[in-house]
C-alpha cells in the first residue's frame, strides 16, 4: 500500500460541511462528485498527497445513510493507494480478509475502490483504491 489516498468522512448535510471543512482548512473543495453505484455525494479538500473526502448519503440505503444513523457522523473510512488493486485483493484473500467486493467497482475522482470489511481492521473499514 503506497499511501493514505484519503479519509473518508460521513456527514449529514454535504453543503453545511464544506463552508466547516474550507474554514478550517482554509480551502476550498477542489472536486463534488455523485457515484450512484455508491448512493454517496462526496467533496474532496487537498491536504499535501492526501485528501479528505465528505460524504453524504443520496438514499436511505446508501453506507453513509446508514453509517449515520447507526453511529452518528465521524470517520468512516481509510483509503489507501494501490498501484495494482486486483493483485492487492487476492494478496489480501490470501492473507485471510474479507473483501466487500472482489471486482473492483467505480469509485469517486476517477478512481477503482474495493473494501475491506471493518471487523477484519480493527473496526476501520479500509478501502483500497488505484487510478482508472
Ligand atoms: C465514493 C467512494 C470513493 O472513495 O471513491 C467511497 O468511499 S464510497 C463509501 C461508501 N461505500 C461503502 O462503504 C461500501 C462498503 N461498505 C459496506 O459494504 C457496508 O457499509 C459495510 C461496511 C459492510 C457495513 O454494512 P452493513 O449493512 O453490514 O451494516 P452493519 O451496520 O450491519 O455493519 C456490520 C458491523 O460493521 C460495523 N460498521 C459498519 N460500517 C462501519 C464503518 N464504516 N466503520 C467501522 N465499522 C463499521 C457496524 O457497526 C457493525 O458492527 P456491530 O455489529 O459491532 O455493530
Ligand atoms: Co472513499
Amino acid at each position: 500500500m503506497k499511501r493514505i489516498e484519503h479519509i473518508g468522512i460521513a456527514v449529514k448535510d454535504l453543503e453545511a460541511a464544506n463552508k466547516t471543512y474550507a474554514a478550517m482548512m482554509g480551502a476550498e473543495p477542489y472536486k463534488s462528485e455523485t457515484v450512484d453505484g455508491e448512493g454517496v455525494t462526496t467533496s474532496f479538500f487537498k491536504v499535501g498527497e492526501s485528501k479528505i473526502e465528505l460524504l453524504a448519503g443520496t438514499r436511505p440505503d446508501s453506507p453513509i445513510s446508514k453509517f449515520i444513523e447507526k453511529r452518528g457522523e465521524g470517520i468512516h473510512h481509510m483509503a489507501f493507494y494501490v498501484d495494482d488493486i486486483r493483485a492487492e485483493i487476492e494478496r489480501l484473500k490470501k492473507e485471510g480478509f474479507r473483501l466487500l467486493n472482489e471486482e473492483p467497482k467505480p469509485g469517486a475522482d476517477n478512481k477503482i475502490v474495493a473494501f475491506m470489511h471493518p471487523k477484519d481492521a480493527n473496526g476501520v473499514l479500509v478501502e483500497l483504491c488505484q487510478e482508472k
